[in-house]
């Protein structure tokens, strides 16, 4: 398999009080360059600290390698929220040869989580559907695995943040679309991949993480060094392996990127083909808008003869659900 040329950008300026501006503007304009051309990017020198990064890993592969009885005590009503088993794991109705494990805020009561200074009291507060199908309780398989989790997750929000604000430079926008960014709604996806068997192979056609494209607005993805298993799609139509750097993030941005930039940017179809022995894991950060963020395309950035991208202004909150529900309904 071809392996793909993913540009390599260097986070550091950003996050050294000592650099200059110009070494800032170059980061932003590799992170422009890199979004337009491949909606893929890996971030080296990010500051997260790496015995954090292998920690979090490390208690996915010890949460994924307990009997599936055990696992399924953190499925959650609702189907979203938790702990996903094999033969639940579809994503817009094909089966997926992966398991998982997803968190997400507790939405239920926006007041409670997201958006602070939102009044609890005001439409946008409430969830745009009944019931809630992201009601429930986080279920955390221990108190260990969800201290080190939000300690992480708390560091990738705040390198999440540089990252869209440094994006912002690069497209000449300043901080503008920041207040949308305020209180993200965040999720956090742990995934993990048997190897596939000759059986599952022939059952499914061998796709351990079925084609997508993340429909929010960055990804920050978290994965073993050993293995090349994500494969993204190129310009040409071939997949291509993303060979892992270790110490490096891999980046991605979401459908909610190109039609906040009128389509500068695209974000790129990707997949898991695992067939290594070893188990993988990958730790999938989202970040997205806060709930009541209409989303619609930047005035800044669209064309004089208007956007080309067919939207409807909505809530965020009503498009995750919307979103949520087409991939992962069932
Ligand atoms: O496991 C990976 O490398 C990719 C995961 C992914 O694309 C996702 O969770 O959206
Ligand atoms: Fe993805």
């Amino acid at each position: 398999m071809t392996v793909a040329t993913l540009p390599i950008i260097d986070f550091g300026p950003y996050l050294d009080p000592a650099a200059s501006a110009e070494q800032r503007q170059a980061v932003s304009r590799a992170l422009d360059k890199a979004c337009r051309e491949h909606g893929f990017f890996y971030l080296v020198n990010h500051g997260v600290p790496q015995e954090l990064c292998d920690r979090v890993r490390a208690q996915g592969h010890q949460f994924f390698q307990l009997p599936e009885e055990e696992k399924r005590k953190h499925q959650v009503a609702g189907g979203f929220r938790g702990y996903k088993h094999f033969s639940d794991n579809i994503i817009k109705e094909r089966r997926n040869l992966n398991e998982a494990i997803v968190f997400y805020p507790p939405v239920n009561g926006y007041s409670n989580g997201i958006a602070p200074d939102v009044d609890p009291d005001s439409p946008s507060a409430r969830l745009p559907t009944t019931p809630d199908i992201l009601g429930g309780q986080m279920s955390w398989p221990s108190d260990e695995f969800r201290a080190v989790t939000e300690e992480y997750r708390d560091h990738i929000l705040r390198l999440g943040d540089r990252v869209l604000s440094a994006i912002a430079a690069g497209l000449g926008i300043g901080d503008s679309f920041r207040n949308w960014m305020l209180n993200p709604t965040w999720s956090i996806r742990f995934n993990g991949y048997p190897n596939l068997t000759g059986d599952d192979v022939e059952k499914s056609g061998g796709i351990s993480l079925i084609e997508h494209a993340d429909f929010g607005c960055i990804t920050i993805l978290n994965q073993d060094p050993e293995s090349d298993s994500l494969q993204v799609l190129h310009q040409n139509g071939e997949w291509h392996g993303v060979q892992p750097i270790p110490g490096a993030f891999v980046v991605n941005i979401g459908q909610l990127l190109n039609l906040w930039t009128c389509g500068r940017y695209t974000e790129t179809l990707h997949r898991v083909i695992h067939r290594a022995e070893q188990p993988r894991v990958s730790i999938a950060i989202f970040i997205d808008p806060r709930f009541d963020a209409v989303i619609e395309p930047l005035s800044e950035l669209a064309p004089p003869d208007g956007c080309p991208i067919a939207y409807t202004p909505k809530t965020f909150g009503s498009h995750f659900l919307e979103q949520i529900q087409t991939y992962f309904g069932a």
